[in-house]
């Protein structure tokens, strides 16, 4: 490893530069950075932390697919919020255990993504630490004011519904932890679904221009926390049909293989990093148009009631609280 000073010049080397880059007054580099907001538009921001044997493994996760994962992450709360991202900072903490050649694989995850949806590293921080490594992104995008979808939108009369296929992440990381090279290579769908999520901007961005005024939450810790925190959040009642829940082929393949329930994996698994909302009817017919033109995978998955922050799961007509509630760091 370099000095810390020789290394932060290393990572900021490869940086994109982004549409709107001239907006940056001052870039990374001095105490601060400084941009010039777009004007009449919000600033969206939101944080999240990767820590080594929480989130990744080095057996689990390359380093480019740790940095990749770390800004879909981010984006992934932007895309709920039907935000746009455009600027992040990132804050390492480095152990000894990782090489500068491993610090500038996960920066070439974060940049090949951060050019793919065009944002732009404007600073950070770097310190050593004897523990794990542990990696923090703080990203600010844009939002049309008083647009933001907000998980306390839900009403009754919507219908609930979800992007993409739940479980296939937390399969994924099974597979990965098995460490079995023929199930990694069997089901390839899985395991970059854990790897290299990408966040649902683009129909996060339709639902905030629609009008309708969706709730919305992204399925960070699995379909069920998420559903209570929009239950909770908009003082409703979600009733989920199990059945309905979109499980790919090869999710359910892996799962039969090792008689696993692939369900269990969409309501705790999390990590799927897709869309959760709730629409009127008229949006729903919408929404469905919109995703057959555009080629996106929208399911209806349940309904909203009249209640008071509850989730029931819809089992051949008869109705249960889902006790789970989905990832949780401090589960006892
Ligand atoms: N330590 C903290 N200090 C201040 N606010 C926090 C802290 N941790 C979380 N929050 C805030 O609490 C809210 C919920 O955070 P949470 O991390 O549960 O949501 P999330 O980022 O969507 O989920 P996930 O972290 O699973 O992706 C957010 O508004 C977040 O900014
Ligand atoms: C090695 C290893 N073990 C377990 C997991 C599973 N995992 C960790 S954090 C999390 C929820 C999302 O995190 P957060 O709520 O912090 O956004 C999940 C599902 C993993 N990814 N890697
Ligand atoms: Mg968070
Ligand atoms: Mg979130
Ligand atoms: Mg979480």
């Amino acid at each position: 490893m370099q000095d810390e000073f020789e290394l932060i010049q290393s990572l900021l080397s490869e940086r994109v530069d982004v549409e709107g880059s001239h907006t940056i007054e001052v870039d990374a580099g001095d105490d601060a950075a400084v941009f010039l907001p777009s004007p009449s538009l919000s600033i969206v921001t939101a944080c999240d932390t990767m820590v080594e044997n929480v989130h990744f493994t080095k057996e689990t996760m390359r380093p480019f697919d740790i940095g990749w994962k770390l800004l879909a992450s981010n984006l992934s709360d932007l895309a709920a919020m039907g935000g746009v991202g455009k600027y992040i900072l990132l804050s390492i903490a480095i152990p000894p255990t990782w090489s500068e050649t491993e610090m500038i694989g996960i920066y070439e995850g974060i940049n090949d993504l951060a050019r793919k949806e065009q944002v732009r590293l404007i600073g950070g921080d770097t310190v050593s630490t004897s523990g794990e490594l542990i990696l923090t992104l703080t990203i600010l995008g844009e939002i049309p004011p008083g647009k933001a979808l907000l998980r306390s939108s839900a009403m009754p009369g919507d219908l609930v519904f979800v992007t993409g296929h739940l479980g296939d992440a937390a399969a994924g990381l099974h597979i990965l932890l098995s460490q079995s090279e023929t199930y990694q290579a069997a089901f390839p769908v899985l395991v970059e679904a854990h790897k290299r999520p990408r966040a649902q901007l683009q129909i996060g961005e339709w639902l905030l221009h629609s009008g309708y005024r969706p709730a919305c939450d992204d399925v960070s810790d699995g379909l069920a926390r998420e559903a209570y925190e929009i239950a909770e959040a908009s003082h409703v009642k979600l009733v989920i049909q199990p059945e309905w829940i979109p499980i790919s082929t090869a999710c359910q393949t892996y799962a039969s293989r090792i008689q696993y329930n692939p369900i269990e994996w969409a309501l705790n698994g999390g990590e799927d990093y897709q869309l959760l909302g709730t629409i009127s009817p008229a949006g729903w017919k919408e929404l469905q148009q919109k995703a057959i033109a555009c080629g996106w995978k929208v399911t209806q998955i349940g309904y909203v009631e009249p209640g008071t922050g509850t989730v029931e799961m819809e089992v051949s007509g008869k109705r249960r609280e889902l006790q789970t509630k989905g990832y949780n760091h401090f589960a006892k």
